[in-house]
């Protein structure tokens, strides 16, 4: 510990006093009056808005999740825990992760440390996952999503609501999923759009989390609300499609570039200053895509910037943290079992840059960088000398 005796030992008696003393004398008591009483206000409503909450339970018996990867099978899980009742069935390519998960009860190759529930099984088989499943939670990969449901629509009820977890930009056509999947399906085929900082492990481990349901279908987003909504789990619903899809893309591309700050250690100054840039870029995208700037703020948004750009358990960070640490991205991608969505959501993200003429050059600068046209070193370097501008 570092300081001066005087200091240590005044610092140990504030800590002392403070553990002892009620903090609540630390205000005058009018504003102790106001605290409490807005607490109470806000507790009555919560009371209030509760007792006026559906009251029919949702009957759910069954639910299938394509892609038994960490956020299928964290999802699923979520689902399995909360509602002891239904039955939640992976289905994966993979037979021995299959006879892992269904013997073992353990996603043995992307979620080892931890025990599946009961009422959580696998098969490798489509018609079998799908009979009888009243939601489907897509998490499959975005680049694999369309030649995954072209392979299993024949077997897909048209009322089967898909919930996609999956966040990124086709390369090729630059669809989002919302544009990806009515274009396998059908356009009147009902899907709902699940997004928000939420890392799989800590779904898993049960943490208190939030995320956002966008589904142009109210009625469904409020349904797929209460089907996850727990103890530990908040849902917010929108009918902003777009912004939830486009921000959760974004957010990959800007989480890469805050891997590359951090893999060239340039420091918290450096790294607060990309991230609000790349905010930025992500909010003069999305608005001329047509979101709406709560959402830009809000879990799907900002909250998910946060938690991609500053958590060390996300995927696309540490693509960039090894990018910025001098590594091949050939040879980061080789030594990963996990999508990292930023790396081919980078290079549609210039198409779109275009589409929409605005300028985005941390995003732009990734592209770049992933495409070996220039270092991690260099792109800092033309950032830090594009020209001065005025806040926008
Ligand atoms: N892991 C997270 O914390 C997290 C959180 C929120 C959203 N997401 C999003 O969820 C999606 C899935 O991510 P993940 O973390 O589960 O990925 P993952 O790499 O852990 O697993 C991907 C899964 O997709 C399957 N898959 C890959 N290609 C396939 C194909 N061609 N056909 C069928 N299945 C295929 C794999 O076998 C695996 O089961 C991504 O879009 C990701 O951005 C992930
Ligand atoms: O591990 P990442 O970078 O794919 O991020 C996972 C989630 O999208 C976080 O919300």
């Amino acid at each position: 510990m570092s300081g001066c005796p005087a200091d240590v030992a005044a610092g140990a008696a504030a800590a002392g006093a403070c553990a002892t003393a009620d903090a609540g004398l630390l205000y005058p008591p009018s504003e102790r009056t106001q605290i409490r009483n807005s607490w109470n206000s806000l507790m009555r409503w919560a009371r209030y808005f509760r007792s006026r909450e559906e009251s029919d339970a949702l009957l759910v018996e069954k639910v299938v999740v394509f892609g038994g990867g960490s956020f299928g099978t964290a999802m699923g899980v979520a689902l399995a825990r909360q509602r002891k009742n239904i039955q939640v069935t992976l289905l994966l390519r993979d037979p021995y992760l299959c006879r892992d998960i269904n013997e073992l009860h353990c996603n043995t190759r992307y979620l080892k440390d931890f025990v599946l529930p009961a009422n959580v099984n696998a098969t490798t088989s489509a018609a079998e996952a799908i009979a009888g499943a009243q939601f489907a939670i897509h998490a499959v990969p975005v680049q694999h999503t369309r030649a995954f449901l072209q392979g299993i629509k024949d077997l897909l009820p048209p009322t089967l609501p898909i919930i996609s977890v999956s966040k990124g930009i086709e390369v090729g056509s630059g669809q989002l999923m919302s544009e990806v999947i009515p274009s396998v399906l059908s356009k009147k085929h009902p899907t709902v759009y699940l997004s928000g900082p939420s890392f799989a492990k800590e779904v898993m481990m049960g943490r208190p989390t939030g995320i956002v349901a966008a589904s142009k279908d109210k009625a469904l987003a409020r349904t797929i609300q209460r089907l996850f909504a727990s103890p530990s789990m908040r849902v917010n619903t929108t009918t902003d499609v777009i912004g939830v899809e486009i921000c959760g893309s974004l957010k990959n591309v800007l989480a890469i570039a805050a891997g590359i700050v951090e893999g060239l250690e340039l420091g918290p100054n450096a790294m607060a200053a990309l991230v609000a840039q790349g905010c930025s870029e992500i909010r003069w995208l999305a608005t001329k895509m047509g979101a709406k700037t709560a959402t830009i703020s809000g879990l799907s948004g900002l909250g998910d910037i946060m938690l991609t750009c500053y958590g060390s358990l996300s995927r696309n960070r540490t693509v960039g943290v090894r990018l910025g640490q001098g590594e091949k991205l050939a040879d980061i991608l080789a030594s990963s079992s996990q999508v990292a969505e930023g790396v081919p959501t980078a290079a549609v993200v210039v198409n779109l840059a275009r589409k929409y003429r605005v300028q985005l050059p941390v995003l732009t600068a990734v592209a770049q960088v992933l495409d070996g046209h220039i270092t991690a070193k260099q792109a800092v370097f033309e950032i830090m000398n594009l020209p001065q501008i005025e806040e926008r």
